[in-house]
């Protein structure tokens, strides 16, 4: 079903209890062996807790064969990310992004209740509870090939949604400032070695959220001036006060207290994708028709650049976007 560094997942069919099940399969290294009892204890810690079980994977078992860690799951759906690559890239309706959202952000909320701090959030680790759906005409389709078969577009028939992937899983500890998250999902003051704390998880839920509208990663790139320049290009300039704190790893990318850009640029390509980057609200207005204005305004609020002030996941599901009557408009 999967595969990683970490080694794989596999669809089995468990003869006692009857029904399938996804196992993961741990590398027998030491280091992968160690993750993977981490993932285990947060996964039972969660379980614990998640009355319903509806928000995290749940953990069935585990065992220990030849060496081999092996953990046993409910068996889940496509990841976002699956389903996004196979329907080419489209974007989710906006209906749906708030159902996902809106479930992503009470497992996050319930998560940081608990003190702990997925810090991997990302569309691979966002998992449909069901691989069922349905293909609807795509009417955007006019600039794109026919050839793929893209006249039409999937939607999935539930949005339901459980998070998946706890071997990143960490207790907050203060000021924690070793680096995070996958790379186009990683917050500013983890990059900048600011330290990071429960609202690097807010961050990735604002790219994910923007990635679903638009079907495309927000910040596709893989350094990290050229990540900070997109970020002041989507979001405008980063404040004066965190530029002034930067740890000495991240001293490079900053000159008179501004983004050392575009003069620190590695290339000219580089410029020319930070350049081609919209502003945040019209990112979100070519793909949105409607509630644009309460999700730009929740957007701009779990991207804030200072983790203090980002909101909380509880205070994003009080936000309008969420709470607004939709279905009365
Ligand atoms: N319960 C499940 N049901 C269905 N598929 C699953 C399940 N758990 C994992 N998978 C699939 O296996 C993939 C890898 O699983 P997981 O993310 O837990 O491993 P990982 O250690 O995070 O791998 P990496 O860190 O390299 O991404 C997932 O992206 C998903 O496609």
């Amino acid at each position: 079903m999967g595969e990683g560094t970490f080694g794989q997942v596999l669809e089995c069919w468990d003869r006692e209890r009857k029904e399938m099940v996804a196992i993961k399969i741990v590398r027998g290294m030491k280091k992968y062996r160690d993750a993977a009892m981490i993932e285990v204890e947060m996964l039972q810690q969660l379980g614990k807790h998640d009355n319903g079980g509806n928000r995290c994977v749940q953990i069935r078992n585990w065992f220990d064969y030849r060496n081999h860690i092996c953990i046993v799951f409910e068996k889940l759906g496509p990841s976002l990310y699956d389903f996004l690559r196979k329907n080419n890239y489209r974007s989710f309706p906006i209906d749906l992004v708030r159902e996902i959202g809106r479930q992503l952000l009470d497992c996050v909320a319930f998560m940081h209740d608990l003190r702990l701090i997925h810090t991997d959030l990302k569309p691979e680790n966002i998992l449909l509870t069901s691989s069922e759906y349905v293909k609807v005409p795509d009417y955007k389709v006019s600039s794109r090939s026919p050839k793929d078969g893209s006249y039409y577009k999937r939607i999935p028939k539930s949005s339901a949604i459980k998070v998946i992937d706890f071997g990143s899983t960490t207790y907050d500890r203060l000021n924690q400032t070793y680096v995070v998250s996958t790379r186009h999902y990683r917050a500013p003051e983890v990059i900048l070695g600011l330290g990071w704390t429960y609202t690097c998880d807010i961050w990735s839920v604002g790219c994910i959220l923007v990635e679903l509208c638009s079907g495309e990663a927000l910040f596709q790139t893989h350094e990290n001036l050229e990540h900070l320049a997109m970020m002041e290009k989507v979001l405008g300039p980063l404040p004066q006060h965190m530029l002034k704190r930067v740890d000495r790893q991240a001293e490079k990318y900053v000159r008179r207290g501004r983004l050392d850009w575009p003069e620190g640029a590695s290339s000219r390509d580089s410029i020319k994708a930070v350049s081609k980057l919209a502003r945040l609200p019209n990112i979100i207005m070519q793909h949105v028709d409607h509630s644009a204005g309460d999700l730009i305004n929740l957007l701009q609020g779990l991207l804030r650049y200072d983790p203090e002030v980002r909101l909380t996941a509880r205070e994003a599901l009080r936000h309008p976007f969420f709470t607004r009557d939709h279905l009365r408009r």
